[in-house]
């Protein structure tokens, strides 16, 4: 009993078997895992490094232990070390240690330095993400792998994303960190398709360590972009590479979307960002400030927070623009300055909500989920239309005035009832899909935000 790596290969195979890891994870475990010693019923498996063993301990060790003790009938407990050939390349750097011959990278193209964890002011609306962004960085490939960070315009989802491929680049700058929008993804797969060359396009991909993937959304309806994110995901997955994604809504609102690639989207972590409160919009502007050496006074940073609803980059805005007119001009910043500055900036979404129309809001709706306005005011009755006109007529009844028969005219003459039943029936799917609120709210937010189209 355990003079050699036996054991542990059997327990890898059960926790197959059992569907605790996959084919690949036990490959991996295989080769890494060794015998190292057996006594008073601890058994030590030696691996490569402090890497793996934390790793190691935090995914198997209870599973491992479980079916050793059972298969043994008596408690056996595991103890990960480092082998000792191995000790002098422990790195304590979250990411793999390199290898020797590995090159230090540049700083990954795209990662800007603005975005760092320090930069970003976490609030009641993005304190969870940030806080997964945080472990994710600290321990890339593990729990939360992969990480779908979601939310409308302008809410810091890039900035989040970035803040973790520049943590992982500064705490270990061997590891290959790729940084990419998913547009970019795309016309980089169209040139190495053109060039003859898709095996290089793969070849890149699955070579990261980290996979940082900017607005997936974008990717609706790009098939073949999409089948070769499977693939990438696919061996980046298996070999517990970190994964982050960033979308404008919920996995389960992307249109003309994989539902291979949404499924394995879904086994991560998802998380999402909602507009910051008023005290956070304060906090985020002194930040800004501070970063950008300027000062307002405070009445002043109040009355921003108090008239932008929209999103963080239109605060960022509303300082630049304040400040430049200042400069250039010699005026002083006042609170008339300022209010002169914000209706000239963002005369659009500032504008009163009665001007909302509902010609805006079924162009807005057919948008997003990928029809017609046409379809909204059809009479067909198919699953991915009939949800997106009850939502409509839905939106239509929270944030204008018009009645439930006015806005059944708007939907090829349908009758009030119809409407009555639709809002009922989005308030019985917000108690059933917690995602539906929050899709809500980023539509009427973008209602808001757009002008007439
Ligand atoms: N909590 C925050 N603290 C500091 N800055 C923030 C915060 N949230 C957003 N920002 C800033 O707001 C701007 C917009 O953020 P970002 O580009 O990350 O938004 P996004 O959600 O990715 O938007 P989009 O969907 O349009 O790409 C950035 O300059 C970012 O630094």
């Amino acid at each position: 009993m355990f003079t050699d790596n036996t054991e542990i290969r059997e327990t890898l195979q059960f926790l197959v078997d059992q569907n605790e890891i996959t084919e690949t994870e036990r490959l991996g475990c295989e080769e890494r895992m060794h015998l190292a010693s057996f006594q008073n019923n601890v058994l030590e498996i030696s691996t490569p490094s402090r890497y793996y063993r934390d790793r190691y301990e935090e995914r198997y060790k209870e599973k491992m232990e479980e079916h050793l003790s059972q298969m043994e009938g008596r408690p056996i407990t595991i103890e990960f070390s480092v082998r000792p050939s191995s000790l002098e390349s422990q790195n304590p750097s979250p990411t793999p240690p390199p290898e020797t011959n590995k090159p230090k990278q540049q700083r990954p193209a795209g990662l800007s330095l603005l975005y760092t964890f320090e930069t970003f002011v976490p609030g009641e609306n993005s304190l969870y993400p940030y806080n997964a962004a945080i472990a994710i960085a600290k321990k890339p490939g593990g729990a939360y792998n992969p990480c779908l960070i979601y939310g409308g315009v302008g809410l810091g989802k890039t900035h989040l994303m970035q803040a973790i491929g520049n943590y992982i680049y500064d705490h270990n700058p061997h590891a290959n960190i790729i940084f990419i929008s998913a547009e970019k993804m795309f016309h980089d797969l169209a040139s190495h398709t053109r060039g003859n060359s898709p095996h290089a396009f793969r070849e890149k991909y699955r070579n990261a360590d980290v996979l940082l993937m900017d607005d997936i959304h974008l990717l609706q309806r790009k098939v073949e972009t999409q089948n070769e994110l499977f693939y990438v995901f696919n061996e980046l997955y298996g070999h517990q590479k970190q994964i982050v994604f960033t979308c404008d809504r919920p996995i389960s609102e992307l249109q003309n979307f994989s539902s291979r690639l949404t499924s394995r989207f879904e086994r991560g972590l998802t998380v999402d960002l909602q507009p910051p409160t008023f005290e956070t919009k304060i906090a985020i502007i002194k930040k800004k400030l501070e970063i950008e050496g300027k000062e307002f006074p405070p009445e002043v940073i109040e009355l921003i927070a108090n008239t932008i609803q929209t999103n963080v980059r239109d605060l960022e805005a509303a300082i630049t623009n304040i400040h430049a007119y200042a400069d250039l001009t010699g005026e002083k910043i006042t609170l008339e300055s300022t209010i002169a500055r914000l209706k000239a900036t963002f005369a659009g979404s500032l504008a009163p909500q009665g001007t909302i129309s509902s010609s805006k809001v079924q162009k807005i709706i057919a948008d997003y989920f990928d029809i017609t306005v046409n379809d909204l005011k059809s009479k067909r009755k198919t699953k991915n239309i009939v949800y997106p006109r009850q939502l409509a007529m839905y939106i239509l009844r929270q944030i204008t005035d018009l009645s439930t028969t006015e806005i059944g005219l708007e939907f090829g003459g349908r009758d009030h009832t119809t409407v009555m039943h639709a809002c009922q029936k989005i308030e019985d799917l917000k108690i059933i899909d917690p995602n539906i609120e929050s899709t809500i709210r980023n539509l009427i937010r973008s209602v808001k935000e757009n002008g007439e189209p």
